[in-house]
Formats: C-alpha cells, sequence, structure tokens
C-alpha cells in the first residue's frame, strides 16, 4: 500500500495532490499529497482547521483514550496535554534521564548481548524491539521491563501492547468492529482483554511508585527523573490522587509508550540495514565513531546517515488529517469538508524534485555543506520537506531525543561490530513491531 501509492504519486501523477483515490466503503474521500507547500498548509497555515481523522480517532479510542495523540489539536484539551508533557519531556532532568537509561541499557544490556552471540545469525529486529521496549518503559516509568536477555523472555506488556494496537488498526479495514464490539466477541473480545491486561500491568506500577514514595525503583540508577515521575512531582499532594489522576497517568504512559517504541525501533532498524547494505558509508561512520577526540555530538557524519536512512525508510510513513471546513491547498486542489489529506512522507523522501535524481542512493553527504572556513556542516532541510518527525505546532514532541538514542545506538554497535545481512533484501514494511514481523536476520562479526 505505501509504496504503490507513492508511485501513485510521483510516476503518474508527478507532483500534485491525487483526489481520485477514494477506499471503497468509506464515507469520506482522500487526498493524497507529496507538495511540501501543501504539507506546511496542514500542518501549520491552517493547522486548527485539520484534525486526527474520524475514523482513526473512532478505531483506536479505547487503546489512547482521550489524551495527547487524540486530542483534537487547536482544542484547549490538546495545548493543555501539549504544554504539560512539553515541560516533561523538554526538561533538562528527563533529557538526562532518557540519555543515562540509554546508555545504561546499550552497555550493560544490548552489547553484551550482542558479544555473546557474535558469528551466529540472529533476528537484529527482535533484539532491538526488546531494547526500545527496555529503554522506553525505563524513559517513561522508571520500571525496568527486562525484555532484552539471552532466554527472549515473554513480557505480558509487550504481547498484549501490539495485540491492541494491531485489533486497533485492523478495524480500520473491518466492516463489522462496530457490532462485535457491541456483542463483545472474536477480535473485539480480545481487544477489550489485551487493553486491560496492559493497563492493570501499568496501573500496578503507578500503585507501587506511589507506595514506595517515589523511591528508587532501580538501585543501579537513578530512577526518578521519569516521565511518571516528573508528572506525579508536579503535584505534590500524590497521596491524594484519587483513581481518575491514576487512568490519566496510565493513558500519559500509553501515548508515550507508543509514540516511542515503534519509531524508535523502525528508525534503528532500518539504519542499520541501509549501513549494510552501502559499505563506503559504513567505512565513514567508523571512521567517525572510532576518533576519540569526537564528542558524540560532533558526528555529523553519522547524523547526516540517520537523517538519510530516514528519508528512504521513514518510520511513520504517511500523515493523515481530515478538512473540518472546506479549504484549497496552494496548489490548487480543493478540499471538502470531511476529506482526510494524506502527506506520503515516504513518497517525499523519494521524489526526484526534493532530492535530485540521485534519490535512491544512500547518500549522507546531501546533508552535508562545506563552510567558508572550510568545515562540514549539517544541512537541515525543513519539516514540511522532511516531514519525518511531523511539523507544525504537532511536531514530535521527543525528536531531540529520539536523534541522540539513535546516535548512541549507532555508535555504540558499529564501533566494535559490523553486521552482515543473512537473508535476501526485503521491501520496507512499516509495521514495525507487529509480532508478525518476519524479522531482519544478520550475522553480528566483531571489528579487529
Ligand atoms: C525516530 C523516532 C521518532 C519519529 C520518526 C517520530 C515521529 C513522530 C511523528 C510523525 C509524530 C506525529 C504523529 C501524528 O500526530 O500522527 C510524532 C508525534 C509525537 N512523538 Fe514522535 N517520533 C519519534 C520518537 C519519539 C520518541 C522517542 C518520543 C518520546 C519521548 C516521541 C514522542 C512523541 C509525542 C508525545 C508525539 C505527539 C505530539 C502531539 O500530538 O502533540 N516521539 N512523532
Amino acid at each position: 500500500m505505501i509504496q504503490w501509492t507513492a508511485e501513485l504519486l510521483l510516476v503518474n501523477n508527478n507532483y500534485k495532490s491525487c483526489s481520485f483515490l477514494r477506499f471503497p466503503l468509506r464515507r469520506h474521500p482522500h487526498i493524497l499529497t507529496a507538495n511540501p507547500a501543501n504539507v506546511q498548509h496542514i500542518l501549520k497555515t491552517r493547522f486548527d482547521i485539520y484534525q486526527k481523522t474520524t475514523s482513526f480517532r473512532a478505531t483506536h479510542q479505547e487503546l489512547y483514550r482521550d489524551n495527547l495523540f487524540l486530542a483534537e489539536g487547536g482544542q484547549q484539551r490538546w495545548r493543555k496535554l501539549r504544554q504539560l508533557f512539553g515541560h516533561q519531556v523538554n526538561s533538562r532532568s528527563f533529557l538526562k534521564y532518557a540519555m543515562l537509561v540509554t546508555e545504561n541499557e546499550v552497555s550493560n544490556r544490548l552489547l553484551p548481548f550482542l558479544i555473546s552471540n557474535t558469528a551466529i545469525v540472529v533476528d537484529l529486529h527482535d533484539i532491538l524491539r526488546r531494547f526500545t521496549y527496555d529503554v522506553v518503559f525505563r524513559m517513561v516509568l522508571g520500571h525496568d521491563l527486562a525484555y532484552l536477555s539471552n532466554n527472549f523472555p515473554q513480557t505480558k506488556f509487550a504481547d498484549s501492547f501490539e495485540y491492541a494496537k494491531e485489533l486497533s488498526w485492523m478495524r480500520l479495514f473491518s466492516l463489522t468492529w462496530k457490532a462485535k464490539r457491541f456483542l463483545n466477541m472474536g477480535s473485539e473480545k480480545r481487544l477489550g482483554l489485551e487493553i486491560s491486561e496492559m493497563r492493570e500491568f501499568l496501573r500496578q506500577i503507578m500503585r507501587r511508585k506511589k507506595e514506595a514514595g517515589r523511591r528508587l525503583l532501580d538501585q543501579n540508577i537513578n530512577d526518578n527523573d521519569d516521565f511518571i515521575s516528573g508528572l506525579l512531582l508536579m503535584n505534590n499532594n500524590n497521596d491524594q490522587r484519587d483513581d481518575d489522576d491514576e487512568e490519566i497517568l496510565i493513558d500519559a504512559s500509553i501515548n508515550l509508550i507508543l509514540a516511542g517504541v515503534e519509531t524508535l525501533l523502525a528508525a534503528l532498524k532500518w539504519f542499520f540495514l541501509s549501513v549494510s547494505r552501502n559499505p563506503n558509508v559504513e567505512d565513514k561512520i567508523v571512521k567517525e565513531v572510532k576518533d576519540e577526540r569526537k564528542d558524540i555530538r560532533d558526528m555529523i557524519y553519522t547524523h547526516a546517515s540517520i537523517f538519510e536512512s530516514m528519508r528512504l525508510y521513514p518510520p511513520v510513513p504517511l500523515g493523515g488529517l481530515e478538512a473540518t471546513q472546506d479549504d484549497v491547498l496552494p496548489d490548487g486542489t480543493n478540499v471538502n469538508m470531511g476529506t482526510t489529506v494524506i502527506f506520503h512522507t515516504y513518497a517525499m523522501g523519494r521524489s526526484p524534485e526534493l532530492w535530485g535524481n540521485d534519490w535512491p542512493e544512500f547518500r549522507p553527504e546531501r546533508w552535508l555543506k562545506r563552510t567558508e572556513e572550510n568545515h562540514e556542516t549539517f544541512l537541515a532541510r525543513d519539516s514540511y520537506t522532511y516531514p519525518v518527525f511531523h511539523g507544525g505546532p504537532r511536531i514530535c514532541l521527543g525528536k531531540e531525543i529520539a536523534l541522540a538514542q539513535i546516535k548512541t545506538v549507532a555508535t555504540a554497535i558499529l564501533r566494535r561490530f559490523h553486521m552482515v545481512p543473512a537473508m535476501e533484501e526485503k521491501d520496507y514494511e512499516p509495521l514495525y513491531s507487529s509480532p508478525s514481523s518476519d524479522g531482519f536476520l544478520v550475522k553480528v562479526v566483531h571489528r579487529n
């Protein structure tokens, strides 16, 4: 679906929006676009009249509930939640904590795991999936899931989380989900059970956090700067919190875990895949990350390579927003109220008009420029030409953290290991952490 809609846009319709794509049996028409001016229009200029789609909100209501992701942009509730999340996510203590957790998980779990599994074929997708759960869960709740380990443990939370996500998505393609929900049967019954399990797991952690009076959950690391502890701290009367507050904190955790796990996993997975397919790029990254004089922030070639892999393989390939009023896009396309405008991030990353005829090449150099003093610097693009992290008032809140985390993992791994793909090239598959994913098989080889 991602590939053929991208071709539809880039090959048949070139640069214009196409409004003929109507999904059968759906009441609302969809417009596809790969035009940065249109993207800027819906994400920023007319932000107030473009909302999360009615179908997405209906199908994902039980999973996200009335929290940041589904709250309508422009409305008071979203603004309040955005401010609350933003205050916490962008605080210095949280950033520091997020990086401490990432470094800790890399050195204590990921690297030892890879060391004990060198020279055999492993599924990097599964390893990174477990790793990202551990990192994000700890960042959000200060709790150690211990999901990445040599005995590949099951974790009820991750299983329920992934089923709940998949079943919510499947509703978009089902004509009978509302009837099944009413009758509480089949996939709807299962969805209800998985969400309850997930929430109960989080509820127990919340209670332990409160009971412990925010004592450290993990003695190895200062685990009280996590996202939820920060929110609890904002309210001095923790003990007075009632069950409603507890449910809101559970909603907030689910929203942040959903935002972080899949995207980080997809970004890491496709980064390693792209690098392993491009030995010239890998050599340059290795040279940079092995240079002991360089701080991680100065590793701009690695930084550029991360942006380049997300250009070709964006963790979130499409963004769709529904018009709440009639409108006209900058390229002249009429948008009737109720129409969903989909901006195609994946297609945009493959557009010759935006990236030149060498767009299929994995070439981090396109993100670098030389200054007059002959220094190489990073050449950023605006977030409407490169909407990988969304753009406008609703831009990804975790962008800076995510980039620092990807860089930390990338440098730690590539400094020591070379990943040799042990499977045929596969197509881009945007179901990032689906339990049914057939993985990314590699042989982990020690450098030197
Ligand atoms: C490479 C990694 C990441 C990418 C590519 C990414 C991309 C995105 C995108 C495209 C959106 C908009 C989604 C939508 O509204 O439909 C978004 C929103 C968001 N992201 Fe990220 N994200 C990443 C990592 C993270 C991480 C690690 C966190 C958590 C710390 C995070 C937190 C959020 C939040 C809270 C929102 C919702 C913002 C709002 O609705 O106001 N993201 N992200």
